[in-house]
């Protein structure tokens, strides 16, 4: 039954890497009443454990559960006092977190760092999906599947990923064996704050597609796990499966608990879990095959539906119904795309270009790419590779690292920027082509997420792919398809693609590609392939023997 909409409102939540925003929705037009945005107090542990001071080694990437809840108390109040909106017209709220993020919980839904026996163990804390130290325990899943032909593998273009729950699993398993054998399930943190929000732990079938190998209603043997590793025969019976929700399906009704947290009524519908990324293409009204929506933040996810099922070599997965039900869900992405600009912005940047930006009130981001876009393609001379967070499409290596070629003692702070931006847009090129070769049509490029705020970014990709750029028309985009969600789950709509229609939004061709920098960018993406292949598909291993001397420095494995 489809509700009277007017007056009626729902909640969408995006838990991003640094932090989490809330939107108060308007369901009959998906009109953006008020949003509020809360910072992780612990941010992204990469360098200590907090309650120790212990570092922790290379690739780790952690958080902690309660910056989480934190969000759902202080986003959500501050988004519906923002709307000037009451509680009492919301009948929905619904979730997109950051994925693969996983959190090991007791059978009431504690994660082990919770309990203080556990509170000094990085492997009881949240593995964030940046946390690549389980490369290692990829590559043996890779290999072993190829090996013994497992049908499953050809489903994630060949290659599995140390940011999933596979990898993450059996790292716990073999280096911190009580972790292990005490936590309950292994968690995604998309249903972990579905369970908070209503009591019930539903497992979302789009990570468990994309990230947890279930595809075409299995998940890996017991003989194949017990290969891998005797004590991980059980992985999936003991630890990992349970039952699913479709996406769009309610989880349940709002706790008493969560509605004081929230302030709005207990009851409301909760949408079942989501991926941030998979979750925006129906905000942008792109869930048709061939269109591809690029999530552009910290990382970049790509997202498109498909008619037709493909071997994509190097893409992250291809799940029937991952995005919209009926088709086939493909996703590729860049696991750093705004990181590695951040990472310039915090620690290769002179300190006069801080000073200029603070005495003009705009951010180091802006004063670079202000510089930045006074040059044409190719006039600093520089050429990077866009891996200083490895790479998760198309090569799925996460011992890969970065590289700028062409430095010399004329390189200004502008002319890195530039080539680091240049160098991800050379990255999904790689991605939209890959796709194409393997005969999944690319028709529409949307880009979406908090990266649609630098312009010159945006026009380099419409040059470097050679094809206009629409924009999602909400800046909030994971959030609004997360209300968009909550909507179907309220049954204010039938399913997700009617939701879409009437919630979404999107502006076409807002970049178009500019010919002369498109022949320019053409040139210039022959030598980005050329260090791609180099350094990337085995012919150089300089970049994984400096990752192995950086953890035997340390002392590490
Ligand atoms: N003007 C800008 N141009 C390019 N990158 C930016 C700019 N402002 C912030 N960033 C980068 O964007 C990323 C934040 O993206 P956002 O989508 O807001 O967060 P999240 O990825 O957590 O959802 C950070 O990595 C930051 O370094
Ligand atoms: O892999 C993902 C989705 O499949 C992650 O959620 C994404 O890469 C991280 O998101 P963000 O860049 O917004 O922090």
């Amino acid at each position: 039954m489809v509700l009277a909409l007017t007056g009626k409102l729902v909640v969408g939540v995006d838990f991003g890497t640094l932090s989490g925003r809330a939107v108060v929705v308007r369901v009959e037009d998906g009109a953006e009443l008020g949003s509020a945005v809360f910072e992780y107090p612990h941010g992204v542990l990469e360098q200590v454990l907090p309650h120790t001071g212990d570092p922790l080694p290379p690739d780790w990437a952690l958080q902690v559960p309660s910056d989480y809840v934190d969000v759902l108390k202080n986003a959500v109040p501050a988004a519906l006092k923002a709307a000037g909106a009451s509680a009492q017209d919301v009948i929905g709220i619904g979730t997109d977190f950051t994925a693969c993020t996983m959190i090991p919980v007791t059978a009431g839904g504690t994660p082990l760092c919770d309990l203080p026996e556990f509170q000094a163990e990085p492997h009881a804390y949240v593995k964030l999906w940046k946390h690549h130290a389980a490369q290692g325990q990829a590559d043996r899943i890779t290999d072993l599947a190829a090996a013994r032909r497992e049908k499953w593998l050809p489903r994630y273009g060949g290659l599995i990923s140390s940011e999933w729950e596979f990898a993450k699993g059996l790292q716990i398993l073999e280096e911190a064996p009580e972790v292990y054998a005490t936590m309950w399930r292994f968690v995604e943190a998309a249903d972990w704050i579905v369970w908070q929000l209503t009591g019930n732990y539903v497992r979302n079938a789009c990570t468990a597609g994309y990230k947890g190998i279930h595809q075409d209603g299995e998940y890996p043997s017991q003989d194949y796990l017990r290969e891998l590793n005797p004590g991980f025969e059980n992985f999936v019976l003991d630890k990992l499966a349970h039952p699913l929700g479709q996406l769009g399906d309610a989880a349940g009704g709002l706790s008493e608990q969560a509605a004081e947290w929230t302030g709005l009524r207990p009851g409301i519908a909760v949408s079942v879990g989501n991926v941030d990324a998979h979750v925006t293409a129906p905000a942008a009204q792109a869930v048709e095959p061939g269109q591809m929506v690029a999530i552009m933040g910290t990382s970049t996810c790509h997202v498109m539906n498909g008619a037709e099922l493909r071997e994509v070599p190097g893409m992250c997965g291809v799940v029937d119904g991952g995005i919209a039900p009926g088709l086939w869900g493909y996703e590729a992405g860049q696991s750093g795309v705004g990181d590695i600009f951040g990472w310039f912005v915090d620690h290769g940047v002179p300190p006069e270009y801080h000073a200029t930006a603070r005495d003009r009130g705009i951010s180091v981001h802006e004063l670079l790419s202000e510089l930045a876009a006074q040059q044409e393609p190719g006039e600093h001379g520089l050429l990077a590779l866009d891996w200083h967070s490895g790479n998760r499409s198309v090569l799925v290596d996460h011992e890969l690292s970065g590289l700028i070629v062409g430095q010399t003692l004329a390189t200004r702070a502008e002319d890195t920027y530039r080539a680091l931006l240049e160098a991800t847009a050379f990255g999904t090129r790689m991605i939209i082509d890959t796709f194409i070769d393997a005969g999944v049509p690319v028709t529409e490029f949307v880009v979406a997420g908090g990266l649609i705020r630098n312009p010159l970014l945006m026009q380099i990709y419409a040059d470097v792919i050679d094809m206009p750029l629409s924009v999602i028309g909400s800046e909030n985009g994971p959030a609004l398809g997360s209300a968009i969600h909550a909507a179907v789950a309220a049954g204010a709509y039938p399913d997700i693609r009617a939701a879409a229609k009437a919630m979404g939004s999107v502006e076409r061709d807002v970049y178009r590609p500019i010919p002369a920098n498109v022949a320019a960018y053409e040139e210039i993406f022959t030598d980005y392939l050329t260090l791609h292949d180099y350094f990337g598909r085995g012919v150089n291993q300089v970049m994984r023997r400096l990752k192995s001397r950086r953890r035997r420095a340390k002392g590490l494995r």
